[in-house]
C-alpha cells in the first residue's frame, strides 16, 4: 500500500486522497446495478425484462456456478439498451421467495430449480380430450405444496364434460379451482369465461403446468393476446430461431395484472426431494395431529400409531382429508408420470 502511490505523489499534494474502490479480493459493490426479471433462459443466455423491454444478459463471474432461473429478480450492470447484439451482466440474484423444484426422475436425487418467486402453481387439466390424469395432478400438487406455493386447479374444455367427478377428488384437500372453455360458443379471445381465472392470477406470479393437449397454449394466448408475438421477440433477440419448446418463459399479464410462467417442456415432476414433513406443513390442521407420532413417522397409510389414524378414530378430522393427504404422500414415489 505504501508505495502504491509513490509514482503519483504529486497528485496527492494537489487534492485530497480519494478512497479507492477495493480492487481484487473484495467483492465489487455494483452500486450502479439495476433490477430486472428473468424471462427465459436459453443456453447460458438470459432474456431479462427491464423497464418494459427485453434485454439479453449473461452471468458475471462473481455469481460463480450459482444458477439463475426464470422468475428470478436479478441485479444487472452493463448495456441495458436491449439493442441487437447488446449483452448485460447479471451480478446478483435477489433472494428467492419460493423455488419450484423437480428431481430429474424419482430415482435421481439431483434436484433442479425450475422457476423462482412464483406464488401459485396452476395445474391445467382438460375435463375431456385428453381425459384427466389424477395421478399427474396429485404430483403437481405435491410439488406446489412442497414449494410453499398455492395450488390452483384449472379445468379446461368445460364445454366437453362436467367438472364434478374430478372436483370430488380434490374437494377435501381444499384446492381452489376454476373452469374454462375456449371453444364452442365462446371462442378464444373473448373475455367472459376467463374472468374468474384472471381474478385468481391478479397480482401474483403463477406457473402453468399441464400435459400435452390440455389447452394450455390456448389459455396462455387468451390471457396474453400477444403472447405469440412476445415469445417471438424473445426468439428474434436470441437469434436462435424458434423458441425452444423445452424452456419456461415469463409473460406479463395485460395492464400489469400479474405474471404467468408457461412451462412448455415440463410435463412431469420428479419428487424424490420431497420430505413428508414438508408436505404436511401445507396442511396445518393435519400437522397438528401428528405431534405425538413416533419418530420418523411418514404419516402414510401403513404407519403404526400415526396420529392421523388416531384423529380419524376419535372423529377429530375428516377421514376424506386424511385419505387425500395420504394419496398425495404416496404420489411422491409414483412411477406413472
Ligand atoms: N373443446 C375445447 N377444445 C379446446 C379448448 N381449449 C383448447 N382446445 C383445443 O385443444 C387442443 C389443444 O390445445 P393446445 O392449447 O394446443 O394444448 P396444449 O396444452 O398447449 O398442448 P401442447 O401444445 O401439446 O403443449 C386444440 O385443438 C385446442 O383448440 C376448450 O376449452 N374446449
Ligand atoms: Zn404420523
Amino acid at each position: 500500500m505504501s508505495n502504491r502511490y509513490s509514482e503519483h505523489d504529486h497528485e496527492h499534494y494537489e487534492r485530497p486522497r480519494r478512497r479507492t474502490r477495493p480492487r481484487t479480493k473484495d467483492r465489487p459493490s455494483y452500486d450502479d446495478a439495476v433490477l430486472a426479471r428473468v424471462v427465459t433462459v436459453d443456453r447460458g443466455r438470459f432474456t431479462l425484462l427491464f423497464e418494459g423491454r427485453r434485454v439479453m444478459a449473461m452471468k458475471s463471474r462473481p455469481l460463480g456456478r450459482k444458477g439463475v432461473v426464470v422468475g428470478d429478480h436479478v441485479r444487472v450492470v452493463g448495456d441495458m439498451s436491449g439493442d441487437d447484439g447488446s449483452l448485460a451482466r447479471i451480478v446478483e440474484v435477489v433472494p428467492r421467495t419460493t423455488t419450484l423444484r423437480r428431481t430429474a426422475d424419482d430415482d435421481d436425487p439431483v434436484e433442479r430449480v425450475i422457476v423462482s418467486n412464483a406464488d401459485q402453481l396452476v395445474v391445467v387439466t382438460a375435463l375431456a380430450d385428453p381425459e384427466p390424469r389424477p395421478r399427474l395432478i396429485d404430483r403437481a400438487l405435491v410439488a406446489a405444496y412442497d414449494a410453499g406455493m398455492a395450488p390452483l386447479l384449472c379445468m379446461t374444455k368445460a364445454d366437453l364434460a362436467d367438472p364434478e367427478t374430478l372436483l370430488s377428488t380434490y374437494r377435501s384437500l381444499g384446492v381452489p379451482w376454476v373452469v374454462t372453455q375456449l371453444k364452442g360458443e365462446r371462442e378464444a379471445g373473448t373475455s367472459g369465461d376467463l374472468t374468474e381465472l384472471r381474478d385468481r392470477l391478479r397480482g401474483k406470479t403463477s406457473v402453468l403446468v399441464g400435459h400435452s393437449g390440455v389447452g394450455k397454449s390456448t389459455l396462455v394466448n387468451a390471457l396474453v393476446p400477444d403472447a405469440h408475438r412476445e415469445v417471438g421477440i424473445v426468439n428474434a433477440v436470441t437469434g436462435r430461431g424458434r423458441h425452444t419448446s423445452t424452456s419456461a418463459y415469463l409473460l406479463e399479464l395485460p395492464d400489469g395484472d400479474g405474471w404467468i410462467i408457461d412451462t412448455p417442456g415440463i410435463r412431469s415432476f420428479g419428487l424424490a426431494h420431497v420430505q413428508p414433513e414438508n408436505l404436511i406443513e401445507a396442511f396445518p390442521d393435519l400437522e397438528e395431529m401428528t405431534e405425538d407420532c413416533p419418530r420418523g413417522c411418514t404419516h402414510g397409510t401403513d404407519e403404526p400409531e400415526c396420529g392421523l389414524d388416531e384423529a380419524v378414530a376419535a372423529g377429530e378430522t375428516d377421514p376424506d382429508r386424511v385419505e387425500s393427504f395420504r394419496r398425495l404422500l404416496a404420489a411422491r414415489s409414483a412411477t406413472d408420470w
